[in-house]
């Protein structure tokens, strides 16, 4: 371990989108170091079991809620019984995220939708029903946001993400500079890629895809990035050791995005008929897991 095991001690964190993937590697990180741990996500059983598995390597420390982000309601709820139950906040990492590839020229208005208001939307209602009670209370708070190198580079095929999470990062540098004098920080971080089960099906769907973005060759450091090395970036971030640390959009990508591609460029030579194929993979998967939906 290369912080104190008990460093986050007293912290009291949300993670949004903490059942799956790089959420819940970052929760199991947290909770290792000692804070208590909130997750969200759609499905209850899925964050039932995500708790369960880290609360039998570190006690009972990760609790979870079915929360749907893009409702604000729901959302606000959501936060006034953590306050309620547990305590405030200490910190919010705003992780969840929907996307898939596709041709920008297809995208319905609601598939566009369905993912620019879960990385904007969400992210703003979770962050200014968390910051509202920090203000009133007179509490400091850290937001670490998970954003993509994108929002610098730009990706064709996975427009309504790059953009949204330009807009993320567009909130980040706003809120830093109008909520420093709460004690509030807003930070994010810029992850290469770090493959996860669901991302890879919506982003990499058919032996096809394969290119660009979700290939470690592309790296400079030729690997992928691992969980804990994310961890520890974000750890620091909702740590008073960085309490003067704030506007900022980390990379942590080992060199990808200077050395490009670190987009999905490489899907200009896909045809019509794979990107069929690619859209047919991809829409079985999220009809799986929308099929666990509790909310
Ligand atoms: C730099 C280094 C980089 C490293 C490489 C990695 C970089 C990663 C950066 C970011 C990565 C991520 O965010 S990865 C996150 C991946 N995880 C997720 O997406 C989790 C959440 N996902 C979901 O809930 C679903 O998969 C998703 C489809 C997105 C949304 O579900 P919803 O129930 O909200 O929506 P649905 O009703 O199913 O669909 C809404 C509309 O979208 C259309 N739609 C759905 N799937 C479609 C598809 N594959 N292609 C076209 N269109 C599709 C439908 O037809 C609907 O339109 P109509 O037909 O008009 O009705
Ligand atoms: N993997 C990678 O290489 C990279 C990932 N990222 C970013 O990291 C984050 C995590 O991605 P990753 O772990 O790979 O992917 P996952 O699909 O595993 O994680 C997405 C999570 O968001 C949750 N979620 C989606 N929509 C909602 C919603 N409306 N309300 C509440 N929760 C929701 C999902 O749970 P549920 O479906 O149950 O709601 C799921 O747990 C994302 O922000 C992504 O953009 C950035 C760069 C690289």
């Amino acid at each position: 371990m290369l912080y104190d095991r008990n460093c986050l001690e007293g912290k009291r964190i949300l993670i949004t989108g903490g059942g799956t993937g790089i959420g819940k590697g970052l929760a199991r990180h947290m909770a290792a170091h000692g804070a208590q741990v909130h997750i969200w996500g759609r499905r209850a059983q899925v964050l039932e079991e995500a708790a369960a598995e880290i609360n039998r390597e570190v006690g009972e420390r990760v609790f979870w809620q079915a929360v749907d982000i893009r409702n604000y309601e729901a959302v606000d709820a959501a936060v006034g019984e953590i306050w309620d139950n547990y305590g405030p906040l200490t910190g919010l990492v705003n992780n969840a995220a929907a996307n898939f590839i596709a041709p920008t020229k297809d995208l319905s208005p609601r598939g566009y939708e369905a993912i620019a208001s879960t990385v904007m939307d969400g992210a703003f209602f979770t962050t200014q029903c968390a910051g509202r009670r920090w203000i009133e209370q007179g509490l400091k708070g850290s937001v670490v946001s998970t954003l993509v190198t994108w929002i610098w580079t730009g990706s064709p095929y996975v427009v309504p993400s790059a953009m949204a999470k330009a807009a993320v990062n567009a909130m980040t540098m706003s809120l830093a500079v109008e909520w420093a004098r709460y004690g509030i920080r807003l930070n994010a971080v810029a992850p290469g890629p770090f493959p996860t089960d669901y991302a890879w099906q919506m982003l990499n769907p058919t032996a096809d895809s394969s290119v660009g973005a979700t290939q470690a060759d592309q790296v400079p450091m030729g690997r992928f990035g691992e969980m804990s090395e994310l961890g520890n970036l974000v750890l620091l971030l909702l740590s008073d050791g960085a309490d003067y640390i704030t506007g900022e959009t980390i990379t942590i990508d080992g060199g990808h995005h200077l050395a490009a591609p670190s987009t999905f460029a490489g899907l200009n030579s896909m045809s019509d008929e794979q990107w069929a194929q690619a859209k047919a993979a991809a829409k079985a998967a999220s009809e799986k897991s929308k099929a666990q939906r509790s909310v």
